[in-house]
């Protein structure tokens, strides 16, 4: 029963699936912390794997960049391979002092210039929130390892490459509460909402936008896989 965006058989996805943007991240999630991972999709070689943590079924793929991307899979996930919990795994860029390059966040709510949560709700706001129980599930995981995480909000671009006036704005979302900005947590928490799924982000901030600092290569791999390892003790828990 493949889709146009999934070659994947019914059956072939667990019903949580961790999801980074980038497929060749899925992949090395698969090979590093997934016990016989096979491959079940490589449309566009968005890749998808499923195999097991802790004796659990996990599934995990590629979403690309951008909320339209991460929205045709996650409905496709969720309306034809029956998956009940998406956990995004993806990199943010911090917009305030107090939050690091190599800082973990569990992103509770996102604001957004997207429109997508409007289209959704007859042009009202839609409060785009992680499931609690998967964000409690998070932070306690962060405990039991010892692993300091930041806990809240942030905000989702539909523009990597901002306007003039990006500066100004970050430091609006930064006042208001805001931790980094990425893009795609607000249409993930939309998407999941529409369909009766659950869902959940963690970040690792992969670079700061006011002091410039970033990730070298290896530091990027060590920071992710922490971030990782918390998502599977959360997909373990389901
Ligand atoms: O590292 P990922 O998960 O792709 O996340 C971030 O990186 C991409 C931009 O470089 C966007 O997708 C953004 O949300
Ligand atoms: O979307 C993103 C991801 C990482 N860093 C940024 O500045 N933006």
């Amino acid at each position: 029963m493949p889709t146009p965006h999934i070659s994947a058989a019914r059956g072939d996805f667990a019903d949580v699936v961790i999801m980074p943007g980038d497929p060749l991240r899925a992949r090395h999630i698969s090979q590093r912390f997934l016990q016989d991972a096979r491959e079940v999709t490589s449309v566009r070689n968005m890749l998808g794997y499923t195999g097991t943590h802790k004796g659990r079924p996990v599934s995990v793929m590629g979403h690309g960049m951008g909320i339209p991307s991460l929205s045709i899979y996650a409905t496709e996930l969720i309306r034809e391979y029956g998956v009940r919990v998406i956990i995004r795994v993806g990199s943010c860029g911090a917009i305030r002092p107090d939050v690091k390059v190599r800082d973990i966040i569990v992103a509770t709510a996102a604001g957004t210039d997207s429109q997508v949560n409007r289209l959704r709700l007859g042009g009202h706001d839609f409060p785009a929130v992680a499931d609690f129980a998967l964000a409690r599930q998070a932070v306690e995981a962060a405990e039991k390892r010892q692993r300091p995480v930041r806990v809240g909000s942030v905000f989702t671009s539909d523009l990597f490459y901002s306007p003039p006036g990006e500066k100004e704005k970050n430091e609006v979302y930064a006042r208001m509460g805001m931790l980094a900005v990425e893009m795609e947590v607000a249409g993930l928490y939309g998407v999941t909402a529409e369909f009766g799924a659950r869902s959940l982000a963690l970040l690792t901030v992969s670079d700061h936008l006011i002091t410039h600092e970033a990730l070298s290569a290896s530091e990027r791999q060590t920071t992710f896989d922490e971030m990782i390892e918390l998502a599977l003790d959360v997909a373990a828990a389901q």
